[in-house]
């Protein structure tokens, strides 16, 4: 059965070792956050229309289905048994007729926006589609290095497959599961919300929606041999650590800072070439570290070196701020830890592995020195659980009308009225593929 409105939902990423090195084929490992993306999906009185509201970002667009070159765009797609395949590149020429669409969007950030969404809606659906409002909110910051790109992907690989039938609607409520079915669509929608994050910064390893699709904690290892598929070992006994998030609210692109360190690379081969080495073996190294039998301080100790030697990596690729180099220098001066910046870098979020016998006033201290800066500091959870969807089935009839109303998802304020209305870890009954 087709539901006409839902919602579908999948977590952000920390990226605890190996950012931009992942990009080059090298392993890195990331956890997914409690923090996530919520899209909600409502069938629109004129069917002709598909409508997208992102009020985080103030976005509003609305486009006739029947202006989209439908046949011209599906000559240019390779469909295997009535799936679309996904392919290496973006298919310029798809590209090209998308964005004569797009042609009179100002904004660079919501010109992306909706050519990543329009990428994946000519692939997954068809104009037999009926028109949908899509709405996105997030319990992230956005372009702060916490993977808010990949979550909102894979929300909406997830949510135009369930429309068009190209994967079924999930069924159990509990996530820990692998029967091959679901891990077939989890496959296929790791795969579409991959084109999603290419149409963002052209280049992306896939760590990033790996992690918002199954959530937990993995290694992962891009592979550079054309249509095979990256590695992803799952880390199901992640060791516990108490890490502490700073958000320096500096804005920056992904695209940009992945670009800048090709630039880099290209340049400086002999230079940068180690140095991604070196990021890859530091994260194998973590990997041994995180998964050996016995896991304590000393362990701590040595991932905490390995923190502060992959900033230091970090900035010689050039993908450091100022910003980011302040919050480094607080934390060290009160010593509460090692901290290095995560995600793309240039501004966003730094963590900060905390030293467990530093005093609790150093961590207050270091916590206030972050709020004079105007940055905003808070401690985190890993392990959040991947994709997953709601239906008006798996929400109480009394708070149905309230959980399912549009006018109401998109106006609520900020991230804890969110989390409470319609939140994973609330009493909503959510399913997991
Ligand atoms: N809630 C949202 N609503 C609409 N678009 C969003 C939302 N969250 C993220 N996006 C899209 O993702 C872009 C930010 O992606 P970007 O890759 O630059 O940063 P990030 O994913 O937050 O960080 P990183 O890639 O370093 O983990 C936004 O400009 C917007 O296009
Ligand atoms: C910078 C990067 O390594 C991580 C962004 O979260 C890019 C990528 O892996 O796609
Ligand atoms: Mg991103």
């Amino acid at each position: 059965m087709t539901e006409t409105t839902f919602f579908v939902s999948a977590p952000g990423k920390i990226i605890i070792f190996g950012e931009h090195s992942a990009v080059y084929g090298k392993p890195a490992i990331a956890a997914a956050l409690s923090l996530r993306a919520y899209l909600q999906v409502s069938r629109n009185d004129n069917e002709n229309e598909i409508t997208l509201k992102f009020p985080d970002i103030d976005l509003s667009y609305t486009w006739n289905k029947h202006d989209i070159p439908w046949t011209e765009i599906r000559k240019f797609i390779t469909y295997e048994n009535g799936k679309p395949v996904t392919t290496e590149e973006l298919v310029p020429e798809i590209v090209d007729k998308i964005s004569n669409l797009l042609g009179d969007i100002p904004s660079r950030t919501h010109f992306t926006t909706c050519l990543s969404f329009l990428y994946l809606y000519t692939h997954l659906c068809t104009e037999d589609v009926p028109g949908n409002t899509f709405c996105i909110r997030s319990t992230l910051p956005i372009g702060a290095g916490l993977g808010s790109s990949a979550s909102t992907g894979v929300c909406l690989a997830a949510a135009l497959s369930v429309l068009s039938g190209k994967i079924n609607s999930p069924t159990t409520s509990i996530h820990d599961k692998s029967s091959k079915d679901e891990t077939h669509q989890l496959e296929f929608i790791d795969n579409w919300s991959l084109m999603g994050e290419k149409c963002f910064h052209g280049n992306p390893s896939g760590i990033d929606n790996a992690v918002a699709t199954y959530g937990g904690a993995v290694m992962f290892q891009r592979v550079s041999v054309p249509s095979q598929p990256s590695i992803r070992t799952t880390m199901r006994n992640f060791p516990s650590m108490k890490l502490l998030l700073t958000n320096t609210k500096i804005p920056r692109s992904t695209a940009d800072l992945v670009g800048g360190v090709a630039k880099r690379n290209s340049e400086y081969p002999k230079l940068t070439s180690p140095i991604l080495d070196a990021m890859g073996n530091l994260a194998s190294e973590a990997y041994k570290i995180m998964t050996a039998p016995e896991f304590g301080h000393v362990e701590l100790e040595t991932l905490r070196e390995l923190v502060e030697i992959n900033h230091g990596l970090l900035v010689a690729i050039g993908v450091s701020h100022p910003a980011l180099e302040k919050v480094k220098v607080i934390a060290d001066i009160n010593k509460i830890g090692a901290t290095k910046l995560t995600g793309a870098g240039g501004g966003g979020c730094a963590i900060t592995l905390i030293d467990e016998s530093s005093p609790i006033e150093s961590i207050h201290k270091a916590i206030n020195e972050f709020g004079r800066e105007g940055f905003d500091s808070f401690e985190t959870s890993l392990g959040g659980k991947g994709v997953a969807m709601l239906t008006k089935h798996d929400v109480s009839e009394e708070n149905r009308n309230v959980v399912f109303s549009l006018e109401e998802f998109s106006a609520l304020k900020d991230s804890i009225s969110i989390e409470h209305q319609i939140g994973t870890s609330g009493t909503n009954n959510w399913k997991y593929w």
